[in-house]
């Protein structure tokens, strides 16, 4: 029914659409019937195949004095699974391009160029491109330590510039005559982008010690100081924090207006694409352009495809006639492999609704962790814990909080407010940890009397952990397989403490996410192969038989991780194992600190379906069975506790039932403040309305909000509600 009436005749548009240019206009770049290679395509060489065949794009430069203003400024969003980044490359100029002149950029040699600044000439010069496949600070020059805990010291050495000097260009040790100051000379666009990217509390402060977020707006800050004539960025949202991700959708609106530069940005295909977007390319498999043009024709286009993803849920339903030519074109792109069900489900993901789920808070066992008053601060600026909060009727410094086994609960708050740091409380990877008032399975990191402390060992072995500074300093030159061996080691590169039920769980969970990672998984390899008949294992008693078989089994269906080391596999897949090793140990406490961020809708699902539900598969093929395996992961237990944080609100599994809220850096404007409680019953951290309560300023939280009393007591122990001050959303 929804799709009858929001189809509109003007979906007609895009069968009509090639990319246009008014004759009053020069483009900034054009690309005619291109076609690109990585390397110099010759006919012996199959591993270089063409990138975008005959690609044609046209992005509008200026109008030519006198003209009339007929062209409307165009903001392009690629939108694709892998290929997207590929193409920002081809935009930028690189990769090598047949016919050479297949791709041009004519406004650059324009004498208003030349007056402007002859230097953007070059195409280098011109166009400015931000990644972030490097996570963390290290991806701007910070520095890297050894160890994980070295982001937290507050060392600081020659080559660890402040983001001032980071922004001004001033990180050359020997800077060129005048540029002792830095290569920026324009004061007035450094103080407006400082304002708008949010970074004046921050300019002070090491690159090495900026958060996540942080880091990414001090990178596109820094882009834009460059001034660029096109800004080309690769997913500049992800592991921002909501309000900044509004805040900084607004800046870029107002600079590619201006043309000051002119924006390109890559997304990916789950991901919100801002509202003052244009014009949107869709990139699918083997880098082919399944659409490209102005955006409301694009959303028709994508209206029909979610029909296509959705058929099956919607029965009977049928498609006006005059849809069908859209709707073959699907299929066809379908059956050519260009496009899967997998992109499909990401591109539509957003207009599939939300269930209500009954979901009950788990009481929860006892405590696994306890604090007390946790202060972190560097030198005279707190940056976690700055706050009061009422404990048994009493007004109390610092960060007071109980998790007990069974309870799943979400960190949220904006970037820079501490949630990574706080999350090192607990692994004890920062150094100022063994100092704080923090208990973790009911013992202090120190001795005290008559209890011995928790070793950093015992801790280790009994959380499991993934977070982008894990996946930063992980060895690169594992195997999947030793990769998640080392959730049973002392440090990444130790000897892991193997058995046979630990080798099986590691294998039933490469089983698992198999179809995420082994390139050659089908499903037929799984039901064709499970057979006892070919592993004759004769002199073996009864039941070490039994226990070897089902250990041959499945050695068989997972040797891709034997063989696939994890620096050979993409970013996200590398999450995808980081995420296994937070959990193939079963350990008491789960640590997911952006766990998520990178990874496809499917990726993610299929990981939030392990979360809550293990390998019990939603539909199982008739054929598959898992005949003399058991099942070794049934989802998260009532023993075992859930942390996590994420900006992004479908990556938070409904079972989580609590949630934190950290108040924003000191210093910024419209600031959040601290809050902790429950969820309401029939609602999730994925409904709109409680995920915007939960991101709403004091004001309008508590309007939102109920104060969780002793009344309520059913939902919570009655020892922490009387203890803490509770807020339901
Ligand atoms: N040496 C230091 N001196 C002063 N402040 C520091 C230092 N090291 C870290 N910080 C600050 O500590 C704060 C907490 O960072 P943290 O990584 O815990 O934030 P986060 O909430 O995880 O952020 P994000 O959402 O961006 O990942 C940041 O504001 C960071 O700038």
């Amino acid at each position: 029914m929804l799709l009858r009436t929001k189809l509109r005749p003007r979906a007609f548009r895009l069968a009509a659409y090639r990319p246009t240019r008014f004759n009053s206009e020069i483009p900034f770049l054009r690309i005619q019937d291109g076609t690109f290679y990585k390397k110099y395509p010759t006919a012996e060489d199959p591993s270089n195949p063409p990138l975008f065949p005959n690609l044609n794009f046209t992005l509008p430069g200026i109008h030519i004095d006198g003209a009339v203003k007929a062209a409307p400024p165009q903001h392009w969003a690629i939108i694709g699974p892998s290929g997207r980044t590929d193409l920002l490359h081809i935009l930028r100029g690189q990769h090598i391009c047949i016919p050479p002149n297949a791709r041009s950029y004519p406004y650059l040699l324009t004498d208003e160029i030349a007056d402007k600044d002859p230097r953007l000439r070059v195409v280098e010069n011109a166009v400015q491109y931000v990644g972030f496949s490097g996570e963390g600070s290290g991806a701007i020059g910070g520095t890297r330590g050894a160890y994980l805990s070295a982001r937290y010291e507050s060392y600081r050495e020659e080559t660890d510039w402040t983001v001032l000097q980071y922004l001004r260009g001033q990180t050359s040790l020997n800077p060129m005559e005048g540029d002792e100051q830095g290569t920026l000379h324009d004061e007035n666009l450094l103080q407006q982008t400082i304002s708008g990217f949010d970074l004046r509390n921050i300019l002070d402060l090491p690159v090495s010690s900026l958060s996540n977020g942080q880091t990414r707006r001090a990178r596109i800050a820094k882009a834009v100081l460059s001034k660029p004539e096109l800004l080309l960025l690769d997913e500049p949202f992800m592991g921002l924090d909501p309000v900044a991700v509004k805040k900084i959708s607004g800046i870029l609106h107002e600079l590619a207006k201006r043309h000051a530069p002119r924006l390109v940005m890559a997304l990916r295909p789950q991901d919100k694409v801002p509202d003052w977007i244009t014009h949107i390319m869709v990139v699918g498999n083997s880098n082919k352009v399944l659409l490209q043009g102005p955006r409301a024709a694009i959303d028709d286009t994508l209206n029909v495809w979610s029909y296509v993803a959705n058929k099956s849920k919607r029965g009977g339903d049928s498609l006006p006639e005059q849809q069908t030519q859209i709707l073959k074109k699907c299929e066809a792109d379908l059956k050519a492999g260009v496009l899967d069900a997998e992109l499909l489900g990401d591109l539509v993901a957003h207009t599939n609704p939300i269930k209500s789920l009954e979901v009950y808070a788990s009481l929860g066992g006892e405590p696994v962790i306890d604090m007390e008053g946790v202060r972190v601060q560097y030198g005279d600026k707190v940056i976690l814990g700055d706050w009061q909060q009422k404990v048994k009727d009493e007004r109390k410094d610092g960060l007071h909080w109980r998790v007990r086994r069974g309870q799943r609960w979400a960190i949220l708050g904006p970037n820079g407010s501490g949630k990574t740091t706080l999350l090192s409380m607990i692994t004890s990877d920062h150094p100022q940890a063994y100092g704080q008032p923090v208990k973790l399975f009911g013992r202090s990191r120190l001795p005290e009397p008559g209890k011995p402390g928790i070793s950093i060992f015992e801790l280790q072995s009994r959380i499991g952990h993934s977070s982008p500074e894990i996946h930063a300093f992980f060895p690169r030159q594992l195997s999947i397989r030793q990769a998640l061996e080392t959730a049973f080691a002392e440090t990444f590169l130790s000897k892991p403490k193997l058995n046979i039920e630990r080798d099986l769980d590691i294998s039933a969970i490469l089983q698992y996410f198999g179809p995420l990672l082994d390139p050659n998984y089908t499903p037929s390899k799984v039901a064709n192969n499970i057979s006892t008949a070919r592993l004759p294992l004769p002199s073996l008693t009864k039941q070490t038989h039994v226990k070897l078989d089902k250990y041959a089994l499945l050695d068989h269906i997972v040797g891709y991780a034997d063989e696939i080391l994890f620096g050979e596999l993409t970013t996200a897949q590398q999450r995808i194992v980081l995420f296994m090793r937070a959990l193939v140990a079963k350990p008491d406490i789960v640590i997911l600190d952006e766990a998520f961020s990178g990874l496809s809708a499917a990726q993610r699902n299929r990981c939030l379906h392990f979360l809550d539900k293990g390998e019990r598969a939603k539909v199982r093929a008739s054929n598959v069975t898992r005949m003399e395996v058991d099942l070794r992961f049934s989802g998260l237990t009532e023993d075992q506790a859930l942390i996590m944080t994420s900006h992004v609100a479908e990556e938070i599994p409904d079972s989580v039932r609590y949630y934190m809220r950290l108040p924003s850096p000191a210093g910024t404007p419209n600031p959040l403040d601290f809050r902790f409680g429950i969820l309401q019953s029939k609602t999730s951290l994925r409904h709109p309305q409680t995920w915007e309560a939960a991101w709403s300023p004091p004001d309008a939280f508590v309007e939102h909000a109920r104060r969780t009393w002793r009344r309520k007591q059913h939902t919570l122990p009655v020892q922490d509600i009387s203890e803490f001050e509770w807020w339901s959303i």
